[in-house]
């Protein structure tokens, strides 16, 4: 037995950092893994996040990698297994959160059975969950830019409709007064819930109180499913049984070097205000034209050429962060999915590329462009750093494409992050020396 206490599968590359972070922040020992690793665990954690880049595939196909994560999960001895998605609850009318949510309650508990929650709820960063509706900031979620999301455009901000829509199982709700009860509470709740035929209850939280309840409530469930915001109250539950240190430091990573570099292949609202910061400072930007792509042109060549002279005197961006107006011009020229994939492509060829000219620092906006990037890397494992912003923090890791030097990567979901973030992420590295 390794002394897991936490197995965690991410449905994406940002989101697992971003719940690696809070596990970390929480004082628990994380490693991230990338896609499903064939040998054992690591030594010496106490959380293991598996990040898959399961959220916009088949359902069928999301479902098949989140068991092959569990089964793994499951031979590591973890007590616990945590299903993460994102906070603005992406996914489209098929999936995937309830079918992976689904399933993996049959393989814990027999077809049909068992019960879990689904919480998006990050306060930190402005995700609350009311009477069951979704709020980014003071907006529903149906109302924020996540209406004009490429692949999962959300138009919906009621998380019992939207879960119903998509799981076998029915979808019940935990109402805030309930959570404010307290966890004995919400654990009648959970119980009344199940007894009317409920297998996957909505849980509003509006604030990191909420959390903590909640977090306490869920003590022994064997599933939770959520995003990143519930982890911050489970890591008390192993606490109190003493299988936790108080005050320990989980988030130490070696220094930095070599040069910087920015890739964006998020259209986020926050990724917009991002991109056009660095623009403001007057720093070096390579802007993608997904068209030049389709047509062949030799863009990533480009690229390399432009950023490779520039990198000896700082940081560069290249990024394909496009207004929704142009994006959906763009995809009606070549299709969301075929849009998506060349530009990741692409990305991923810079990122190659940049690393080879001697980029160790690199940020990487938007979740799938993450996801896309990493693999092309070759990273399979990384160890969670500071935290730059709520949800972002650094990771050290290793690239087959430069053997035996640190990778510093901060994975940075669409959404998140303040308008400076990308300088701001650089400057820390290099003044701190993470
Ligand atoms: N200009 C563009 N036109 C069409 N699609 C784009 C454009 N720029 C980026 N994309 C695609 O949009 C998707 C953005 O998703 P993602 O990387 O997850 O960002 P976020 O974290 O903001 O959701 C990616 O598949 C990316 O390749
Ligand atoms: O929970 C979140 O919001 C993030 O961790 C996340 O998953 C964001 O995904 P992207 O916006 O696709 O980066």
């Amino acid at each position: 037995m390794s002394g897991l206490l936490l197995g965690c599968i991410a449905d994406d590359f940002t989101g697992a950092t971003d719940l690696a972070n809070n596990l970390v922040r929480a004082g628990m020992r994380t490693v991230q893994v990338n896609g499903v690793p064939a040998g054992e665990a690591p030594t010496g954690v106490d959380a293991i996040v598996v990040a898959l880049k399961s959220r916009t595939i088949r359902p069928a196909d999301a479902v098949a990698q989140s068991l092959a994560a569990l089964r793994w999960l499951q031979a590591q001895g973890v007590e616990q297994v945590y299903f993460k998605y994102c906070s603005t609850f992406d996914s489209t009318p098929a999936g995937n959160i309830g079918p992976v949510a689904d399933a993996l309650l049959d393989a814990l508990h027999g077809p049909g059975q068992g019960f879990s929650i689904a919480c998006p709820a990050f306060p930190e960063n402005q995700r609350t969950v009311f009477k069951g509706h979704l709020f980014v900031g003071d907006l529903l979620l149906s109302d924020s830019g996540m209406r004009h999301h490429p692949l999962t455009p959300m138009t919906d901000a009621n998380l019992v409709r939207v879960l119903q829509a998509q799981a076998r199982r029915k979808v019940g709700l935990v109402a805030q007064d309930v959570v404010q009860r307290g966890p004995a509470a919400i654990r009648e709740r959970f119980a009344a819930l199940q007894a009317e035929g409920v297998g996957l209850a909505v849980v509003d939280a509006i604030s990191n109180e909420d959390l903590m309840r909640i977090g306490e409530a869920l003590a022994g469930m064997p599933l939770v499913t959520a995003g990143s915001g519930i982890a911050i109250g489970l890591p008390q539950n192993w606490r109190a049984r003493g299988l936790l240190p108080e005050g320990r430091r989980a988030d130490a990573l070696p220094a930095a070097g070599g040069a910087q570099a920015v890739l964006s292949g998020s259209c986020s609202t926050a990724t917009h205000a991002q991109v056009a910061d660095w623009r403001a400072r007057g720093l070096p930007v390579f802007t993608i034209d997904p068209l030049a792509l389709a047509h062949g042109e030799r863009v990533v060549e480009a690229v390399l050429e432009w950023a490779t002279p520039l990198l000896a005197r700082g940081p560069v961006l290249v990024s394909a962060t496009a207004e929704p107006a142009v994006v959906k011009a763009v995809q009606a020229e070549l299709g969301a999915e075929r849009a998506g994939t060349l530009v990741e492509e692409a990305l991923s060829g810079i990122a190659r590329g940049l690393v080879r000219a001697g980029v160790r620092q690199l940020v990487v906006a938007g979740g799938e462009t993450s996801g896309a990037v990493v693999q092309a890397l070759g990273v399979t494992r990384m160890a969670i750093g500071p935290q730059i912003d709520p949800g972002v923090p650094w990771t050290g890791v290793e690239s087959p494409l430069c053997p035996g030097e640190l990778l510093h990567l901060a994975l940075k979901s669409g959404n998140f992050g303040s308008t400076d973030f990308f300088s701001k992420a650089l400057r820390l590295l290099a003044g701190a020396g993470a």
